[in-house]
Order: C-alpha cells, then sequence, then structure tokens
C-alpha cells in the first residue's frame, strides 16, 4: 500500500520594500510612508509540487509588482492596515486559486521633524517604535487584523520592585522595593472585526487606534507624572497594561505583550585596602541586555469572562 502523502504549502514574498509620498491637495504638507511587506498566499497549485506543473502558480515577482501598483492606486493616505487588506482583497479575489492571503507590513518609524516648534512640510526623521500588522484575508470575506508595535523601549527609575517569590538553594536574587524597570515592548493587539464588511471604512482608523493603544500602553506602565504608580513585577505590569487596553477599546478582542526585564545591576567595588570604591546606593549601576529575563502573556476578552 502507497504512502499516504499529505500536502500543505504556501508560498509569497518577502520583504518587499515600498516608500509613498502623498502630496495635500492645498499647501504644501507631504506625507511619507516606508513599508516592508511580506506576503504569503494559500493556493491550489499542488501540482507545481507534486507534476511540475506551474500553471496555477501567483509568481512571487507578480505578487512583488502588486504591491507597487496598489501603492500607486492609493490616491489618500492610507494606514498599513488598510493598505494590508487592501493588497489581501486583491490576491484572494483576483485569483480563482488564491483561498486566503497573509499579509504582514513592518511601517518604518519615519516622523515629522519640527523646526523651531513648527511641523516641517516635507522633513521626517526616523523614530524608534515600530508599526506593523497582519492581515488575514479569505476567499469568502473572512477577516482576520492584527496591529503591533515593536520596540517601545521605556524605562523608570523608581517605583519597582520584586518580592515574595520562590527561594531554593540556587536563589541569590535579594528582594526589593526599589529598582529600575526597564523593558523593550513588542505587543500585538486583534481587533474583533470578522469580516471585509464590518471593517471600519473611517479613513486612518486603524492609524489613530495605534497612536491610542499606545498612549495608553506608555501611561499605564509610567503612571500620573508625579507619584507614577508602583510595579511589583513586569508580569503585573504587563497585565495591567493589558487590561487597560481591553477595557477602553471594545474593537481589541484580545492582546499580547513581550516585556524583556533589561537589567540593571548594582555596581559595589569594594577595595582591598579600605575605604570602598563605590558603595551602591540606588544610583549607579551596571546596564547589561543578556541575558535578560523575557515575560510574556496574551489576554483576550473570553478569557476574563471565564
Ligand atoms: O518582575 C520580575 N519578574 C520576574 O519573573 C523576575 N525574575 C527575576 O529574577 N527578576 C524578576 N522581575
Amino acid at each position: 500500500m502507497a504512502d499516504e502523502i499529505k500536502l500543505e504549502q504556501q508560498h509569497g514574498k518577502s520583504r518587499v520594500r515600498v516608500g509613498r509620498i502623498w502630496r495635500k491637495k492645498q499647501g504644501g504638507q507631504h506625507f511619507f510612508v516606508e513599508w516592508i511587506v511580506n506576503i504569503s498566499l494559500l493556493s491550489n497549485c499542488l501540482p507545481s509540487y507534486t507534476h511540475a506543473d506551474n500553471s496555477d502558480i501567483v509568481a512571487t515577482d507578480t505578487m512583488k509588482n502588486t504591491v507597487y501598483a496598489k501603492a500607486k492606486e492609493c490616491s489618500e493616505v492610507v494606514s498599513v492596515e488598510e493598505f494590508a487588506v487592501e493588497l489581501g482583497k486583491h490576491f484572494t479575489s483576483f485569483y480563482h486559486q488564491v483561498t486566503t492571503a497573509i499579509i504582514k507590513i513592518v511601517e518604518k518609524p519615519w516622523e515629522r521633524v519640527y523646526i523651531d516648534g513648527q511641523p516641517h512640510e516635507h522633513g521626517f526623521k526616523l523614530g524608534s517604535e515600530k508599526h506593523t500588522t497582519e492581515v488575514v484575508v479569505k476567499k469568502s470575506g473572512a477577516l482576520h487584523v492584527t496591529s503591533g508595535i515593536e520596540g517601545l523601549a521605556l524605562l523608570k527609575t523608581t517605583k519597582s520592585g520584586f518580592e515574595g517569590y520562590i527561594r531554593d538553594r540556587y536563589t541569590v536574587l535579594p528582594e526589593t522595593r526599589e529598582r529600575i524597570l526597564a523593558t523593550e515592548i513588542s505587543s500585538s493587539w486583534r481587533y474583533s472585526f470578522e469580516s471585509l464588511s464590518n471593517v471600519p471604512l473611517k479613513p486612518l482608523y486603524f492609524s489613530e487606534r495605534f497612536l491610542d493603544v499606545k498612549k495608553l500602553l506608555v501611561d499605564t506602565f509610567f503612571g500620573p507624572p508625579n507619584e507614577g504608580v508602583y510595579s511589583p513585577s513586569v508580569q503585573s505590569t504587563l497585565y495591567h497594561m493589558a487590561r487597560a487596553v481591553l477595557n477602553r477599546f471594545p474593537d481589541v478582542a484580545s492582546i499580547q505583550l513581550r516585556m524583556p526585564n533589561l537589567h540593571f545591576l548594582p555596581v559595589n567595588l569594594p577595595s582591598k585596602d579600605s575605604p570602598t570604591i563605590v558603595k551602591f546606593e540606588d544610583d549607579v549601576f551596571l546596564p547589561i541586555d543578556e541575558p535578560h529575563g523575557t515575560i510574556e502573556a496574551s489576554v483576550s476578552r473570553s478569557w476574563s469572562r471565564m
């Protein structure tokens, strides 16, 4: 008896880089985005694997060209999510072979520069944290939209501690209520829109939501400007940040957060001959990024109701 063979496949184009300028009709303001696009198509092209028959393949070179063609077609500023949805819609409706399109895009953080407090019409500088999206479009019109942020580096110099954890013979970490808390957040959140027909049509809806979620994550991490908020662990802060987003934004169904704990070690330099060179008094630190703790969790609405 012949072995039963199962073949699952997808193909696509990775790291298609595109820049797009939009010019305001009145006034001289320019808008600019740079996107790195990954496309992956699930399609009925099995004969290309099994019988050297390529007649059902969408060439990955064609996928790449489609990115440029669709960027050209966007006559108004669009969010990175909207652009991903447009691409997904195109691939799943234009080719009868394509059943699902998975579009992932990273937007480089080009930010308008301000000169003497005034926004520059056509000048941009590279910021730090990136806006990402992952969109899955099915031929049926079913849709998943995820937005995300990468590289959001935050640090606070107090109002952080870590106590009460398991102690055993390998534990040397002292308990503390005074430490630096530093992290570089990666987060992604899934919207509750489940089909192309109920995705919001308001221009730049997703761009606004991205900024709102980012602000809420940052505000929750730090607390109010003068008193801050005490963090008993990265875990607790992460959970509060995730809950804040779910509480504030009803269109967010779930959120994932990854928060490395970037350690700042106390510096103590004893001296053979007194006096001590450096005695740690919550002031001088050795920053390290390896190794670092990694705390990650996913929080979703249905889970929170359980
Ligand atoms: O906030 C923290 N969570 C941990 O799980 C952990 N583990 C550790 O060594 N330090 C910390 N800090």
